[in-house]
């Protein structure tokens, strides 16, 4: 699908953004495996939570959904079966890394597959460790690619000390270790999102967190909960940005997740001068949220790098987008995981900007930006990835004429109402 998109004059008005996606997931994948029923309320409609939904369909789950209502009849941590299908997870990395550690724990084999994009992300950095815990795997390139087979049933503790700061890779290895035999705990260089820790709790799963290790204890059960989804801050964050950017806005963004594992996006944009305001503020039963008011100001450039990465990976295509209307240089480094995301979004991020004017360049880990930059209207594709497309989108709304933006319909991995509600603030 192609979209015109016009400039924008302001925006004004309240939304609520849609539900958290690695929440929504996590919800449908622990149900799942829980014993008893599973209500979830404020789930993700968005390609990838419905893939998730579909895998554990096929693995014998009784899933109902009804919008943003789902209702998940768990089978307990044994009790899935076999597929007769192969387990399709589309663009859904978090669907497929987290499946393959629950995957450990069944005795039969599966095969998972997904889109183009997914074809080319690596999936050793999860089924090294799951098959040091005692799973079969094998796929392309020695099991780091798709079509992967995985075929489970006794696994044992590990203590695993993970390169990278990565929270598929935690809850892959926590989620296997939930049935295993002995202790499984995992050690990060930095904190990554804490979703699968706090919802384990909440299924009534014991697990030990301290500082970047967390370990649970093999054999132990889940119990059917309810899980109210938060607004998700990485679908937020294109609303932050574009109220920052388009003059004379104020946006209020209500019920967004303000997991302090997710808020990096807040404290660089405030670093940069951004004028956001907290109301509100309250908590479901494992995640904090709050209202968001946004209106624009001058930015000034930054620096983003180290701890912080983990803490806002999803959203540096905005930030970059914000950092070319931010006076003076903005320098992005220690991200070298952009390079294996949906698309790389080093090249994707640098690539479509600059098609804009903007002045950005590409780093082996990250990018430099100099700004501001006065943006023109240009054609311009999101390759297929969500964020990219949102990104084009907004910075369309500030660019002077048309933009041209190809494969649009990608948004629809995380936010299908994107563009209705960047339609009602700009009324
Ligand atoms: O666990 C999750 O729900 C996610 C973790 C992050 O990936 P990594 O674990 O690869 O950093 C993030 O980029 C992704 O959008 C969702
Ligand atoms: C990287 C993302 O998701 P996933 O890894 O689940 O495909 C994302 O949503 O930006």
């Amino acid at each position: 699908m192609t979209k015109q998109l016009q400039p924008i004059q302001q925006l004004k008005g309240s939304i609520k953004v849609p539900g958290d996606k690695s929440i929504s997931h996590r919800a449908v994948m622990f149900g799942s495996i829980a014993e008893g029923k599973t209500t979830v309320e404020g789930f993700l409609t968005g390609e990838d939570c419905l893939s998730t939904i579909s895998c554990f369909k096929k693995l014998g789950v009784s899933i109902q959904q009804e919008g943003e209502n789902v209702t998940v009849e768990g089978k307990g941590l044994t009790g899935l079966t076999p597929s007769s299908e192969d387990l399709y997870v589309g663009n859904s990395g978090t669907t497929i890394r987290l499946m393959l550690g629950i995957l450990a724990n069944t005795p039969f084999q599966s095969t998972l597959t997904g889109d183009e994009s997914i074809a080319k992300r690596p999936m050793n950095r999860v089924t090294k460790p799951l098959k040091e815990m005692g799973a079969a795997i094998d796929g392309n390139d020695a099991g780091n690619k798709v079509p992967l087979h995985i075929k489970g049933g006794e696994t044992r503790g590990i203590h695993y000390t993970s390169p990278i700061a990565s929270a598929q890779v935690k809850s892959a290895i926590i989620l296997a270790g939930l049935d295993g035999e002995g202790t499984t705990s995992v050690k990060e260089p930095f904190k990554s999102r804490d979703h699968t820790e706090r919802m384990l709790k909440a299924f009534g799963v014991e697990v030990e967190t301290d500082e970047l290790t967390v370990s649970v204890a093999g054999g132990q059960k889940l119990k059917g909960t309810h899980i109210e989804v938060p607004g998700d801050i990485s679908s937020a964050a294109f609303f932050l940005v574009a109220g920052a950017i388009v003059p004379n806005s104020e946006i209020t963004l209500k019920k967004v997740g303000l997991n302090p594992t997710r808020t990096g996006i807040l404290d660089v944009l405030k670093n940069m001068g951004a004028d956001i305001t907290y109301q509100n503020i309250n908590e479901t039963a494992s995640e904090p949220f709050g209202d968001l008011v946004i209106k624009s100001s001058d930015l000034k450039g930054t620096v983003i790098q180290g701890d912080l990465i983990p803490r806002l990976i999803d959203e540096i295509p905005i930030i970059a987008l914000a950092a070319t209307q931010a006076e003076g240089k903005t320098i992005i480094k220690d991200a070298h995981e952009l390079r294996v995301k949906e698309t790389d979004r080093i090249e994707t991020v640098v690539n479509e900007l600059k098609k804009m004017g903007a002045d950005i360049e590409a780093t082996e880990d990250g990018m430099i930006i100099h700004g501001k930059s006065s943006l023109h209207g240009a054609s311009v594709q999101s390759y297929g990835d969500h964020r990219i497309g949102m990104m084009l989108s907004v910075a369309a709304c500030i660019a002077e004429g048309e933009t041209t933006l190809t494969n649009s319909e990608a948004i629809a991995v995380s936010y299908p109402s994107f563009f209705e509600q960047l339609d009602i603030l700009s009324k």
